[in-house]
C-alpha cells in the first residue's frame, strides 16, 4: 500500500471531498514543459497526477493522447528520462503521482529495476494498462515491497469475479473505465453508469476512480456522484494541441479549476 496516495484519499473521504485525477503525458511537447505543469496541476487543484510514459503503439488510447505520445517521443522521451523528471519534480509536488503506461518498456527495463527505481524517484503508483492481475504475477510482489500501487482496471463488461480479483490484487484505487472503447472526450455520459459504478463501489474496498469521455465540470460532476473521483485526459491533453508555454499553463489551470468547481458542486456520497 503507498502511503501517499492511501493519506491523500482517505483525507478526501473524512472531508466529503470527490478526487480530481488528471492525466497529461511526460514529455509533451518536451519534459521541461512537464516539470513545470505538474506543479501547476496541483496548484490548481488537482488530487492525483496520472503521468503517462510515452508509447509507440498506445492501443486504448484516443487520437488525442496518440499524438501526445508521438510529440512526446519526438522528443528523445525514454522510461529513465520520465523517471529522472519525476526525481527532479517530487519535492515541488505533494499529491500522488501514477505513472501510467503499456508493459513492454517496464519488461524490458527489468519488473525489479523498474519497481525500485519508481519508488526511488517517488512515483507512488503504477497503471500498466495491457497488464492485468493474471499476468502480474512477477510484477505484483516488487511493487509491492517498494511501496507501488499497482492499480487495475475494472470496465463495464466486468463480472463479479473479476471485479473480486481486480479488487484483490490492487492497491490504491480502482480505475473503472466508463465506457467501452478508448480514451478520448465524448459528448454524453453514460445512462447505465450511475448503476454500474454502486455495484462496483459496493462490491470493492478500495476507492474507485471513473474515467474515460469526461471533458466537462458538468460531466464530472455527473460522475463524481457515483465514484470516489474522477479521471480527466484527453480534455486536457487536447490544450497541448492548441497552446505553449504560458498560455498552456493558463488554459490548463482554467481547465481544471473548472472541473474542480464542478466536482465540488457533485452531491451524494
Ligand atoms: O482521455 P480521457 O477520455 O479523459 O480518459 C482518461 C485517460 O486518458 C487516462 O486515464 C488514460 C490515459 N491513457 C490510458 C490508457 C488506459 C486507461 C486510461 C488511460
Amino acid at each position: 500500500m503507498n502511503k501517499r496516495i492511501a493519506a491523500h484519499l482517505t483525507s478526501l473521504r473524512k472531508t466529503g471531498r470527490k478526487a480530481l485525477v488528471t492525466f497529461i503525458t511526460a514529455g509533451d511537447p518536451d519534459l521541461a514543459t512537464t516539470a513545470t505543469l505538474l506543479p501547476l496541476l496541483e496548484r490548481a487543484g488537482v488530487d492525483i497526477i496520472e503521468l503517462g510514459i510515452p508509447f509507440s503503439d498506445p492501443m486504448a488510447d484516443g487520437p488525442t493522447i496518440q499524438r501526445a505520445s508521438e510529440r512526446a517521443l519526438a522528443a528523445g522521451t525514454t522510461l529513465s528520462s520520465v523517471l529522472e523528471l519525476v526525481q527532479s519534480v517530487r519535492p515541488a509536488v505533494t499529491v500522488p503521482i501514477v505513472l501510467m503506461g503499456y508493459s513492454n518498456p517496464i519488461y524490458h527495463y527489468g519488473w525489479e529495476r523498474f519497481a525500485v527505481d519508481a519508488a526511488a524517484a517517488g512515483v507512488d503508483g503504477l497503471l500498466l494498462v495491457d497488464l492485468p492481475p493474471e499476468e502480474a504475477d512477477e510484477l505484483l510482489p516488487v511493487a509491492r515491497s517498494a511501496g507501488l500501487d499497482l492499480i487495475f482496471l475494472l470496465t463495464p463488461t466486468s463480472g463479479p469475479d473479476r471485479i473480486a480479483r481486480v479488487a484483490r490484487s490492487g492497491s490504491g484505487f480502482l480505475y473503472y473505465v466508463t465506457v467501452t472503447g478508448v480514451t478520448g472526450a465524448r459528448q454524453h455520459v453514460s445512462q447505465s453508469l450511475s448503476g454500474e459504478l454502486a455495484a462496483v463501489r459496493s462490491a470493492v474496498r478500495l476507492p474507485v476512480m471513473a474515467g474515460f469521455g469526461i471533458s466537462t465540470p458538468e460531466q464530472a460532476a455527473l460522475v463524481a456522484a457515483d465514484a470516489d473521483g474522477v479521471v480527466v485526459g484527453s480534455a486536457i491533453v487536447k490544450l497541448f494541441e492548441q497552446y505553449r508555454g504560458e498560455q498552456l499553463q493558463e488554459a490548463v489551470t482554467a481547465l481544471v479549476g473548472s472541473l474542480k468547481l464542478g466536482i465540488s458542486h457533485s452531491t451524494r456520497t
